[in-house]
């Protein structure tokens, strides 16, 4: 079922001070803040040669990952994504398996365009994982 890894999303208290961080300290290939708002938060994507960060700020009153900066106000590895060739079949099977799928349990499409699901974390060894189709 899970593919390549798409992301690593770190969420951060101050998303322009990380991206500066990677970029100039730590020379990474820093792309542009996108806001999306239809997931409550505002990223920046890092690209490495292997796979890429995804740096995560609140956007909005009601932000997903409020309560994570609220309990690591320094921020931390918020979520995984792995990539999927069917998410609406891997997410039956996930269901059938027992795993909780996040949401309306529909997919959103999510920072590159392609539909996007996330499994709770407490079904997944306390980490939160997100599916990609790609
Ligand atoms: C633009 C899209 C972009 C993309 O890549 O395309 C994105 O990635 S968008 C990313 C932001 N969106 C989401 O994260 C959506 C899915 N997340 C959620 O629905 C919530 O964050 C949820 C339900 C995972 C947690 O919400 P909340 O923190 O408000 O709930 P609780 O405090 O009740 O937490 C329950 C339980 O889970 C633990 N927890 C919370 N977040 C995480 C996490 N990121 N990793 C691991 N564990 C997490 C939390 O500590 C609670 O545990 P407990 O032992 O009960 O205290
Ligand atoms: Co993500």
């Amino acid at each position: 079922m899970i593919g390549n890894l798409n992301h690593v999303a770190i969420a951060v208290p101050d998303l322009e001070a990380a991206a500066a961080q990677y970029r100039d300290t730590l020379g990474a290939k820093v792309n542009p803040p996108q806001a999306e708002p239809d997931h409550g938060v505002t990223v920046v994507f890092i690209e490495l040669p292997n796979t890429k960060i995804e740096l995560l700020h609140p956007l909005g009153n009601d932000s997903p990952i409020q309560g994570f900066l609220d309990k690591n106000p320094s921020g931390g590895i918020h979520h995984i994504c792995y990539e999927v060739e069917d998410i609406l079949a891997a997410r039956d099977t996930l269901i059938a398996s027992g795993a909780r799928v996040l949401g309306t349990g529909e997919p959103k499409i999510g920072a590159h365009g392609k539909p996007v699901l996330f499994l709770h974390p407490k079904d997944f060894t306390g980490t939160l994982v997100e599916l990609e189709q790609v």
